[in-house]
């Protein structure tokens, strides 16, 4: 099937307004390619060793990328996301490209820019098909996202996985919530979960979190439901984690609470450091106790604790 790849580029505060319109219009997987994070990237490695070019100065705005299938209702899709984008009134105005892909392209075109990487103390996200020597008290999560969100190189993946890091306890169940690529329920279950359920209402991140979690050799721990936000699970967890956009966690904190067992742990990622406060706010007033808060490249990381 051929796509239509739907580029807009955004001032930084409308990243997340471009990706709730995207997110809407169900386009199935929303990208985010934001030049601070690439040029991060370009100042701690060799450029050459990622394949990423170095932004120039007049492409520092972030870029929000959506696919929609090409068919008979296109133009007016493309009709309908120009007419949400101009109501944003966001200055400068968002600039709309498009180009067509082709399905296997769109799958694969990402995988220069894709290396093993180190994340927190012990864990390594490497992509499937590059070699890795593991050293000793590595934990390796091996990943082929495919069109699914979560390679762990995007920062808000990453606070997860170090926050995960810190706060999995052996044994405990753990919900992912928005799991995409799967990479949160497989590192939750490689730290010593002895349950995971990950939910996604995305059917290909489903299918590429099923696939990632076979492959990592977890799939006795970790079950995959394609369903909205936590509204398909059943029972308590002692760690939520979800790495989805400040508007939807800040409606979710209400049903975390209800969800997390006594002293249960609830790690929100996803959220543009300008919209912390409010989403803080939200945790609180359903009753949560943020206790830890990190912050990268814009992003911000949240841990909430339930009563004990
Ligand atoms: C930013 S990605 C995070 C992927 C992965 N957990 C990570 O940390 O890299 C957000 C994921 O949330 C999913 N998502 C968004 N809204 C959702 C909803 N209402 N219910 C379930 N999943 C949702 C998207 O399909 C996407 O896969």
């Amino acid at each position: 099937m051929d796509w239509l790849e739907v580029a807009v580029q955004v001032p930084p505060e409308g990243v997340e307004l471009v990706a709730d319109i995207f997110q809407d219009m169900g386009t199935g997987g929303v990208v985010i390619e934001d030049p601070a994070v690439i040029l991060r990237y370009a100042a701690a490695a060799e450029p050459d060793e990622w394949g990423v070019e170095t932004p120039s100065p007049g492409e520092r705005r972030p870029v929000v990328k959506g696919y929609l299938a090409s068919g008979a209702e296109l133009a007016g899709r493309l009709e309908a996301l120009r007419a949400a984008l101009n109501s944003l009134e966001l200055t400068p105005a968002p600039e709309l490209r498009t180009c067509r892909v082709a399905e296997e392209d769109w799958a694969n075109c990402w995988k220069a820019y894709y290396k093993p990487v180190h994340v927190g103390q012990r864990l390594v996200v490497k992509p499937s098909w590059e070699d890795y020597p593991v050293v000793a008290g590595e934990l390796v999560i091996d990943m082929d996202p495919g069109m699914a969100f979560g390679c762990g190189a995007h920062p808000t993946t990453a606070l997860c996985l170090k926050l995960l890091e810190k706060y999995v306890q052996d044994g405990a169940t753990v919900y992912d919530v928005g799991t995409g690529s799967g990479i949160l329920a497989i590192a939750s279950a490689l730290l010593g979960s002895g349950r995971v359920v990950a939910v996604d209402h995305d059917p290909v991140a489903c299918r590429t979190a099923l696939a990632n979690i076979e492959r990592n050799g977890v799939a006795g721990r970790v079950k995959v439901i394609q369903g909205d936000l936590l509204s398909s699970i059943e029972g308590k967890a002692g760690l939520i984690v979800a790495n989805i956009i400040a508007g939807i966690i800040a409606g979710l904190a209400v049903d975390v609470s209800k969800t997390l067992v006594p002293g249960g742990i609830f790690i929100a990622s996803g959220i543009i450091s300008e919209r912390g406060p409010e989403v803080i706010a939200a945790l609180e007033s359903a009753g949560l106790s943020v206790v830890e808060q990190s912050e990268d490249g814009g992003w911000v990381a949240l841990v909430a604790k339930a009563n004990p």
